[in-house]
């Protein structure tokens, strides 16, 4: 079994309930167009960053030549902006994030949010960010590919002070097939929380799937047990 040794955590869906401001956003979108928004195109698009995400809305929907990328994430942000600072913490984060801290692990958040966006994001959870030991986000200039490259967790693991962990002692938390990818192509392992409307062929590649956080059980990767309150 690996030791742990650290945490990376990706963001949305994962520790903020902010998919389905996305989801709502580009069925809005979609509609104006007399087409729906379906989970299979959700799911291509989560976790990824916002310029190749767009390219895949506008392919997949059928749109190329009539709405931009461009336009498409134009009209997104504006209607996501004042979504964001509602964001609510998913369920079972304070308590993981709490053991990880009780137990001298290390965590970070390594997001495919760029950086303004990540800041609405968390405009009311500067409590929860002050955990981790720092944050990289998807417009991170030594962010060259965004997930399912390995680079944004091969990034974070390396702003950690030594001893810096080996990508086998870094245990990542993700809801997005895309970000599994890529944390398995950094070596890591990694715990899926998969969004339940998610296909669930697209949620076999994790060590652990879970329906939440709330069911993680630290012995699963030889740690000690959550104290019972
Ligand atoms: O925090 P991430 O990596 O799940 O990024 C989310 C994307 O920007 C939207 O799915
Ligand atoms: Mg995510």
């Amino acid at each position: 079994m690996r030791t742990i040794t650290h945490v990376l955590f990706d963001m949305d869906g994962l520790l903020l309930d902010t998919e389905k401001f996305y989801s709502v956003v580009q069925e809005k979108i979609l509609s104006g167009y007399g087409k729906s928004f379906t989970w299979s195109l959700k799911a291509k698009m989560m976790g990824k960053r916002a310029a190749e995400a767009a390219e895949i809305f506008v392919h997949d929907s059928g749109l190329e030549g009539i709405l931009s990328p461009r336009d498409f994430l134009t009209q997104r942000e504006a209607m996501l902006e004042v979504m964001f600072p509602e964001s609510q913490l998913l369920p079972g984060v304070e308590r993981l994030v709490g053991y990880f801290q009780s137990q001298g692990i290390p965590m970070a958040i390594a997001t495919s949010s760029h950086k303004r966006n990540f800041d609405l994001k968390t405009i009311n959870h500067k409590e929860l960010i002050s955990r981790m030991h720092h944050v990289v986000v998807g417009d991170d200039p030594d962010v060259k590919l965004g997930k399912p490259a390995p680079d944004i967790f091969l990034v974070a693991a390396s702003r950690f002070p030594d001893p810096k962990p080996r990508p086998e002692n870094v245990l990542v938390f993700e809801d997005a097939p895309t970000g599994v990818e890529a944390a398995q192509n950094a070596g890591m392992s990694v715990v899926m929380v998969p969004d339940p409307n998610l296909d669930k062929s697209l949620c076999d590649r994790a060590d652990i799937v879970l329906e939440t956080l709330e069911d993680f059980d630290p012995s699963t990767f030889g740690m000690p047990p959550f104290i019972k309150n």
